[in-house]
């Protein structure tokens, strides 16, 4: 059915009119991440983005006959399940995957209230729910759905879910992502839980940390992140990096749902945030045919919005009209270093899937240079200062990163790691033209507009290019990973004046 290369995912879940959640959600995270979606209904429900109004089931004949419909003609790479309302409903789905789904990954979104409160599963069918897990390859349950799985009273806090969830995982065999999104903290860690029998607790924990995004547009997470599960699984991706890429892909659409003005509740997710799906019809109608225009200046362009902000920021500008506070730049280059650290090992596993010993060479010397840089900063700048810890922003900038060398794919880590060549580049000269000998920080701007830096970065561009050629199948994908290094870009020049520093652990200013 599907063109070789995208992998065609089913959606077995109910319905949202208002199209943030449900199957609607699903099939658009289906898309933004490059599957083929088909959806099958349980149930009708009138929704929208302030509660649930009214569900209508389908009678169970109706839901095998669309099932089979489907699995009676189309290859399945992968089947999302999510709303099932009743015990009738889950026995057939149930039954359907035991005869129609053999060695397809299932990913099991245990829905059973909605966050408005409304109940989307009858009290009686969770123990059906509970027995579908034998079946799945991976079960996302939020906090208060994974204490039904369990048998047990909701978490009362993060430990407390990750060793619920080491239980589910045990007793039923399943993978499990446990969602902290009910959590009432600054933070939204998910992480993955897996059997695995010579592991102390008998499984293994990988924590999935993200900030929370202080949005309400929250509606349909829970569907949109199976479903990009699904999709990464579907495609081919270990379900360890498929749950990282998944999470991160959220976060991205939580913080530009804002671009979205849907509904006067709860709003939902912007799906199509940071994917190339955003193109504009004009880059739609170049990318079709005639004129090829290099991939990476496609990427250029379709992060301009983002580039602007960050030139436009206060960081940027207080640095560069000399305001900034000192603690605040202190902050910064605390950071910078933390960051280069990190930054120094990404290269050098660039530099371990380059495809000649010329490009081998160049990322082995940049994470060389990164590391003399960390260290110079440490000397001249840093020296007798204690550690500082890591910030939110450098923590998911670096995450990123590495998730990027996770994939194994060489274009996608040169994606990844581009912007932090262009962006600073773009944003040095800027900062180099504001020099003056009365500038407060006119010795640390001199660092900026350095010829070899112009010279490695324009190298670094030329070895993306090159990737995206030898790897076209990869190009939507790296484009992603460009567009989410470049809004980190953003965020790490943002956060030294956006934080509250003593929250952050910086001392006051001396
Ligand atoms: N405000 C937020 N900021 C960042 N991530 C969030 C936020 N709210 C939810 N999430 C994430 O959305 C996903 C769904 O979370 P959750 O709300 O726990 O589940 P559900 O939508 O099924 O109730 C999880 O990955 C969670 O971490
Ligand atoms: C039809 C349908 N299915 C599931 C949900 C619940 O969505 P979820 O992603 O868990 O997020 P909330 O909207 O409950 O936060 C739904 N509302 N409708």
């Amino acid at each position: 059915m599907s063109a070789p290369g995208v992998s065609a995912v089913l959606s077995i879940a109910g319905t949202d009119p208002s199209g943030g959640a449900g199957i609607q959600a699903d099939l658009k995270s289906i898309a933004a991440h490059g599957g083929y979606g088909m959806a099958v209904v349980t149930a009708l429900v009138a929704q929208n983005t302030t509660g649930v109004r009214e569900v209508h089931l389908p009678p169970v004949d109706f839901l095998r006959a669309q099932l089979d419909a489907v699995s009676d003609d189309v290859r399945l790479d992968a089947v999302k399940i999510g709303m099932l309302g009743t015990a009738s409903v889950v026995a057939e789905v149930a039954d359907w995957l035991r005869t129609s789904a053999v060695g397809v990954p299932v990913v099991l979104d245990p829905v059973m209230v909605a966050t408005s409160g409304d109940r989307l599963l009858e009290a009686d069918a969770e123990s059906a729910v509970r027995a579908l897990l034998t079946l799945a390859t991976v079960v996302t349950p939020n906090l208060p759905e994974l204490g039904i799985l369990a048998a047990e009273p909701p978490a009362a806090d993060w430990p407390s879910a990750l060793a619920q969830a080491g239980r589910v995982a045990r007793a039923h065999g399943v993978t499990v992502l446990v969602k902290g999104g009910h959590l009432e903290s600054g933070s939204s860690p998910d992480a993955l839980v897996s059997v695995r029998a010579d592991a102390p607790d008998g499984v293994d924990v990988v924590e999935l940390p993200a900030e929370r995004v202080r949005t309400r547009n929250s509606h349909g997470t829970g569907c949109s992140l199976s479903s990009a599960l699904a999709t990464l699984i579907a495609s081919g991706e270990t379900v360890a990096v498929a749950a990282a890429l998944a999470k991160e892909w959220l976060s991205e659409a939580l913080r530009r749902s804002e671009e979205l003005d849907v509904g006067r509740g709860r709003g939902p997710v912007n799906h199509f945030a940071g994917s190339l799906g955003t193109l504009s019809p004009a880059a739609r109608l170049r990318a079709g045919g005639g004129v090829r225009e290099p991939v990476t200046s496609s990427w250029w362009r379709d992060t301009e919005t983002v580039r602007r902000q960050t030139e436009r920021g206060a960081f940027v500008r207080a640095l560069a009209d000399g305001s900034l506070a000192p603690e605040r730049f202190d902050a910064y280059l605390a950071q910078d270093a933390i960051y280069l650290d990190g930054y120094a090992d990404v290269l050098a596993a660039a530099a371990l899937t380059a495809p000649d010993d010329q490009e081998r060479a160049f990322w082995a010397d940049a994470a060389v240079q990164c590391r003399d840089a960390e260290m110079q900063l440490h000397l001249s700048r840093l020296s007798g200062r204690a550690a500082a810890r890591p910030w939110p922003t450098t923590v998911a900038y670096l995450d990123h990163l590495r998730t990027a060398v996770a994939t194994g794919s060489h274009l996608r880590v040169s994606a990844a790691v581009l912007p932090c060549y262009w962006v600073y580049r773009d944003i040095g000269l800027l900062l180099h033209e504001a020099r003056h000998p009365a500038h407060p920080y006119d010795d640390w701007l001199a660092t900026y507009g350095d010829a070899g830096f112009d010279e490695a970065t324009e190298r670094a561009i030329g070895y993306a290019e090159r990737a995206a050629a030898a790897d076209p199948d990869g190009v939507p994908a790296a484009g992603s990973a460009f567009y989410r290094s470049t809004a980190l870009e953003r965020d790490f020049f943002a956060a030294p004046v956006e934080r509250d520093l003593r929250e952050l652990g910086v001392p006051p200013a001396r």
